[in-house]
């Protein structure tokens, strides 16, 4: 009798395995049909396998190239990659950017569903870049205009981490992955470092950001963590991004000279060498040659060459006889996007003449290019990051000859426009360059100034205390 009971026990088990296993299949082929009907509807692109999507086609390294090509090769301006199950769409035209994210707006101002870098780091609903379209996101951009005025950012490329297209994977214990539980502890210390270090940043007798951020963050009921999210978007979606557009800058002027040599006349006719520009200059519109180049640079080499993180549309769309449902995420491909020679014949030329004195060919929007990215979600710190790049290039050519560097036998080197890093945040691989005073006038108001502003940034003076030590031993979850 017992011996029969064991066995039916065994069988019972067998059934429900085989029973597990054949829902499982089943499952799997009812989705990937759903997958094989929805790609009928949208622009073309590589076969998806079930589950995993697009992930093994796509290249791991500046696949924004890659993507340019298949866009050649599929002979349309939109592309669908599939992220595991679900479809991200890659424009790699103005045109139709501009249709879908600038005159609807309304629609496809929202974030994607985003896991890496959005669940696994418990960001999607406290942080301005991954927020939904909202009221949440209103508040956070309003607080951020208070300026007046992406390393994290490879989280952003579609397809690079398993982990998005197999959302589940998310939950596995360390033992078995790593990744989710190092991007959440990761995470958690880094909010609870910026949240010290807004708090010590309030402690100065003048008034600060910082200050500003702990008032609203009480009148608004924020978390900690929303309030580090702001305050690292400083840096995180500042710092790096105008650093590097720079870098991009003195590339092309080292590689261009006749540009930097406009760029000069224009300077000299306005300013002259007895005096250094002022900001009057550059507000004031005296100086269009510079105001066309620093245009020209953000177009040339955008630094968010994948316009920083995908929209989503909150309602089915249709377009081109495509269908796409809400939540699909849309990535503009600023590397195929500003490199169209329709757009911006010879693109790889650098030149500000496409800028100066209106348009030298149709765009859909008045400015020319899109380095800051599309209508309601556009980015936050444009004003702040134009107006620094306008002072600093703009000092920099009129104070320097930049020329490219020497080699250890004294031989000028040959610089490669193309030499960039493999980062969403795209910037030049280290290059050789000289800088050389233009006159020794200009050398001498150079180095009084340099002191001056020592002495006028004293007040600034002092290091943190805060330690990321500090931080880990409260990290602050949402
Ligand atoms: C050369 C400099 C910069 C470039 C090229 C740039 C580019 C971009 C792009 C392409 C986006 C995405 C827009 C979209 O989704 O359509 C973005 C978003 C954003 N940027 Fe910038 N950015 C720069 C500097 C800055 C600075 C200085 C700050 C902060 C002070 C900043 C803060 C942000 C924030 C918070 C967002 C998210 C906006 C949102 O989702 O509501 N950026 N940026």
């Amino acid at each position: 009798m017992g011996l029969l009971a064991t066995l039916d026990l065994h069988t019972a088990a067998q059934h429900s395995l085989v029973g597990a296993l054949l829902a499982g299949i089943g499952w799997l082929l009812l989705d990937y049909a759903r997958m094989l009907l929805l790609r009928r509807k949208l622009p073309p692109g590589p076969w998806p396998l079930p589950i995993v999507g697009n992930h093994f086609q796509t290249p791991s390294v500046r696949p924004w190239i890659a993507w340019e090509e298949w866009g050649k090769y599929y002979n349309s301006p939109m592309l669908t990659l599939w992220i595991g199950r679900h479809p991200r769409i890659i424009i790699n035209d103005a045109w139709v950017a501009s249709d879908l994210l600038e005159k609807k707006a309304d629609i496809f101002s929202s974030r994607p569903h985003l896991i890496v870098m959005g669940d696994a780091i418990n960001c999607t609903t406290t942080n301005q870049t991954t927020l939904p379209y909202g009221d949440r996101w209103r508040m956070h951009r309003k607080l951020m205009q208070a300026l007046k005025i992406m390393e994290s950012v490879n989280f952003v490329i579609p397809g690079l981490f398993l982990m998005e297209a197999i959302p589940a994977l998310m939950h596995l214990p360390a033992w078995l992955y790593k990744l989710p539980t190092a991007l959440r502890m990761g995470a958690a210390i880094g909010a609870r470092y910026f949240v010290m270090l807004t708090e010590e940043g309030a402690q100065s007798k003048q008034q600060s950001f910082a200050k500003y951020m702990l008032k609203s963050q009480k009148q608004f009921a924020m978390s900690d963590v929303e309030v580090s999210g702001l305050m690292a978007n400083l840096i995180g979606g500042g710092v790096d991004t105008t650093s590097s557009t720079m870098m991009s800058c003195i590339l092309a002027l080292a590689c261009f000279p006749e540009v930097q040599r406009k760029a000069q006349d224009d300077m000299d006719r306005v300013v002259g060498q007895d005096r250094s520009p002022s900001w009057d200059d550059i507000d004031h519109g005296s100086l269009p040659y510079l105001t066309a180049l620093v245009k020209e640079v953000l177009r040339w080499r955008t630094v968010t060459v994948l316009a920083g993180i995908p929209h989503a549309n909150t309602k089915d769309v249709e377009y081109r006889g495509y269908y796409f449902p809400a939540g699909t995420s849309i990535t503009g491909n600023m590397w195929a996007i500003h490199r169209n020679p329709r757009d911006f014949p010879d693109p790889d030329t650098f030149r500000p003449e496409r800028f100066l004195g209106g348009l030298e060919n149709p765009y859909p929007n008045s400015r020319g290019s899109n380095p800051f990215g599309w209508g309601r979600r556009q980015c936050s710190g444009q004003p702040l990051a134009e107006q620094g790049l306008l002072f600093s290039l703009g000092r920099l050519i009129w104070a320097f000859n930049v020329q490219p560097g020497l080699d250890d036998k004294g031989e000028q080197v040959k610089l490669d426009i193309f030499a960039y890093t493999e980062s969403e945040n795209q910037r030049p691989e280290p290059f050789r360059v000289r800088f050389t005073p233009r006159s020794d006038k200009i050398r001498q108001l150079l180095l009084d100034e340099a002191a001056e502003a020592r002495e006028s940034l004293r007040i600034y003076d002092g290091e943190t205390k805060i330690t990321m030590e500090d931080a880990a031993q409260n990290p602050a979850m949402v």
